[in-house]
């Protein structure tokens, strides 16, 4: 396992000890969240662990199944306890991009419905401020093209999200437009502008949300408390 993957899954390791019997938990995507999964389902195994979790991707969903955690659907429960995600980026005042996994959209839906947030990153995540890792915006495909002209005219820098020249598409079947707006200066009107233009249905800045962060340092893991 590389140095990055360690640390990774020592956050991820980390972060299941904020998790308790009877909690419902939403669970991120990514591959730092993947560790956290991992060590849940261990805790499930070994210790019975008594939780619900609520997935934010069809990927995470498989993985915890198939690790014997007791899933629901958002739907299905009255609210969160705590989701535990990754993340793109995290400046010094702890707003966010995320969605590098293009799961931004279930992902902003159970975090806002949860009543403490934790980002698990390894160090190389923060920043200084926000933008060298391009900001994914959720677009439905039709019209997408004048959307991507709109953001193109307002200096976006935009990139339709392609693997192996196809879109990429969300768990919702939309596509992925990456901005590149580096440094994003003022999160909040940005995604005030992105919000507004229709076609576009979610962004990835994740702004004043976080009450936790699990940075991954070779030394050990940080926990900052940002929002208590
Ligand atoms: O927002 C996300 C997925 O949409 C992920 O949380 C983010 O991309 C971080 O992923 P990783 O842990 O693989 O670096």
């Amino acid at each position: 396992m590389n140095q990055q993957d360690q640390l990774k899954q020592l956050v991820g390791q980390k972060a299941v000890e904020y998790i308790h019997d009877g909690m419902q938990v939403g669970l991120g995507t990514g591959s730092t969240v993947k560790f956290m999964v991992d060590a849940l389902g261990e805790r499930v195994k070994n210790e019975h662990l008594n939780i619900v979790g609520v997935s934010t991707s069809e990927r995470t969903e498989a993985q915890a199944k198939s690790l014997g955690i007791p899933m629901k659907s958002v739907d299905e429960v009255d609210h969160l306890d705590l989701t535990i995600d990754g993340a793109d980026e995290i400046s010094a005042d702890f707003q966010g991009v995320k969605g590098g996994g293009a799961a931004l959209l279930f992902e902003k839906i159970v975090a806002i419905n949860s009543d403490k947030i934790m980002w698990i990153v390894d160090e190389s995540k923060m920043v200084k401020q926000l933008g060298a890792f391009g900001l994914p915006v959720e677009v439905i495909p039709y019209g997408s093209q004048h959307v991507f002209e709109k953001m193109a005219a307002r200096g976006y820098h935009p990139v339709f999200r392609k693997v192996n020249g196809e879109f990429v598409r969300t768990d919702s079947n939309n596509i992925i437009i990456d901005l590149h707006v580096d440094p994003i200066t003022d999160p909040h009107a940005l995604a005030e502008d992105l919000i507004h233009m229709v076609g576009v249905v979610e962004h990835g800045l994740f702004l004043d949300m976080v009450n936790t962060v699990i940075v991954g340092h070779e030394d050990g893991p940080e926990v900052i408390e940002t929002r208590p």
